[in-house]
């Protein structure tokens, strides 16, 4: 493709992508659907663009305020992330004098808002829980988000699937602290591959293995994944239940559920149960109660955790949307908390960042369930379940995990355990 046709999709693709009326992700595939006649390389560079126009849009929108020409243009050529000669190759004599002149700027010498490429509402509290820890998050922001796979240890092991991604040219190495967990080097495409197609390994950030590694569920148990979505927790609870027992994937979302079943084919898992519920509140989850042995509640949340693959969320989100869900996380934190049985473990967790989705309501829970529920530090779970070096991934009686500490997504996660 000619440079300035790719560059002239870049820009449409900018375009649509900072209307942010969709999710970033959505967007890219619906104009990939579109455009069918692209190749890989060029899906990357147009994909990485448009990302790269959304995590720095403070920083390219002030520098395209510069220059001439259409302003989605312009950004696309400040965001582009795809070959420099290729985009030289599409620029007009007074882009290519616009373009080195901006470059030539001190980014030091800019506002911290041009650095931080955040919204002010979130880095208040940022700020306040990291002090110096900050800038090094905004840094781990802007970077991609490592290639992570859990190991499915009902087909394979660890090594075995390291030495054939290996024979299939792909480096990877164990993670620093899921016992499952692989992280790949580079971003290889693996869905082709058999050790995927046969099951044996899942793309997993290693936050939501050590998620799945807190619930701790056994054999022959009865656990609920209350909010079980596409089910990539779903399917490290049933591999770590060694196929037995009883495991419910409750959903109010019938598509993401759908999502499940290619996944769980897969897997070989046979128990688990995968069910449409209309609310926390459902009959199933009335008939169930005092019944389960183990809960993960892995709530609907802001999802500001994820801003290295998801980085739109920043802009699409609002202080008001998060007061919305915090209401939504505690109902169903109520209703789930039902379920189990005395002795029985709740786990509580969002990929959220923000104290409001986590640490308040924690406690905004044990303050109203104090005579049933008692508190478990993770850390001690987390030895129990052989995940290395837990007192790193803890602050308090909590999971919390940082995209700059951990090289996972931001996670939280509390733990009880019934009376
Ligand atoms: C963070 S996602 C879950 C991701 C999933 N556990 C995984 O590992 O792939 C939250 C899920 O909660 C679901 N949800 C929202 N409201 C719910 C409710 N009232 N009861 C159960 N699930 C709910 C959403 O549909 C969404 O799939």
């Amino acid at each position: 493709m000619h440079p300035n046709a790719l560059l002239e999709l870049a820009t449409d693709l900018v375009r649509a992508i900072l209307k942010f009326d969709a999710p970033a992700d959505g967007v890219v595939s619906a104009f990939f659907r579109q455009h069918r006649e692209l190749g890989p390389r060029e899906r990357h560079t147009l994909a990485e663009t448009a990302y790269a126009a959304v995590r720095q849009r403070l920083l390219w929108q002030h520098f395209a305020q510069s220059g001439s020409g259409p302003l989605e243009r312009r950004l696309a050529i400040l965001a582009w992330q795809g070959s420099e000669s290729f985009l030289r190759g599409a620029l007009a004599p007074h882009e290519q004098t616009w373009l080195t002149q901006v470059r030539g700027v001190d980014l030091t010498s800019l506002p911290e808002k041009l650095r931080h490429n955040l919204p002010d509402w979130l880095v208040a509290p940022l700020k306040e829980r990291l002090g110096e820890e900050f800038w090094p998050l905004v840094d781990s922001l802007n970077r991609s988000a490592p290639l992570d796979l859990r190991v499915n240890l009902l087909k394979a092991k660890r090594e075995s699937v390291m030495a054939e991604l290996q024979a299939a040219g792909i480096e990877a190495h164990e993670t620093p602290h899921s016992p499952w967990g692989l992280r790949v080097e580079g971003k290889p495409a693996l869905n082709k591959l058999e050790v995927f197609t046969r099951g044996d390994v899942e793309v997993q950030d290693e936050g939501s293995q050590l998620l799945a590694l807190l619930t701790e569920a056994k054999r022959g148990e009865m656990v609920v994944d209350f909010c079980a979505g596409a089910g990539g927790k779903t399917l490290a609870l049933g591999a770590a239940m060694r196929n037995t027992g009883r495991l419910y994937a409750f959903d109010v979302s019938g598509h993401r559920l759908d999502n499940l079943k290619p996944r769980l084919a897969r897997s070989g898992l046979s128990n688990v149960y995968p069910a449409q519920i209309a609310h926390e509140r459902d009959e199933r989850i009335k008939r169930l109660a005092g019944k389960i042995d183990r809960v993960l509640v892995d709530a609907p949340c802001s999802g500001l955790g994820t801003l290295r693959r998801n980085p739109d969320l920043k802009w699409r989100q609002s202080p008001k949307a998060v007061e919305e869900l915090t209401a939504k996380q505690l109902a169903i934190l109520q209703s789930a908390a039902r379920l189990l049985k005395p002795g029985g473990r709740l786990v509580y967790a969002t990929c959220s960042v923000l104290a409001e989705e986590n640490e308040r309501i924690a406690e905004q829970f044990l303050e109203q369930a104090q005579r049933s529920f008692k508190p478990v530090p993770a850390g001690e779970v987390l030895e129990h379940a052989r995940v290395a070096e837990p007192n790193l991934l803890v602050e308090g009686d909590h999971l919390r995990l940082w995209p700059h500490r951990h090289a996972t997504d931001g996670f939280f996660a509390a733990v009880w355990e019934r009376c």
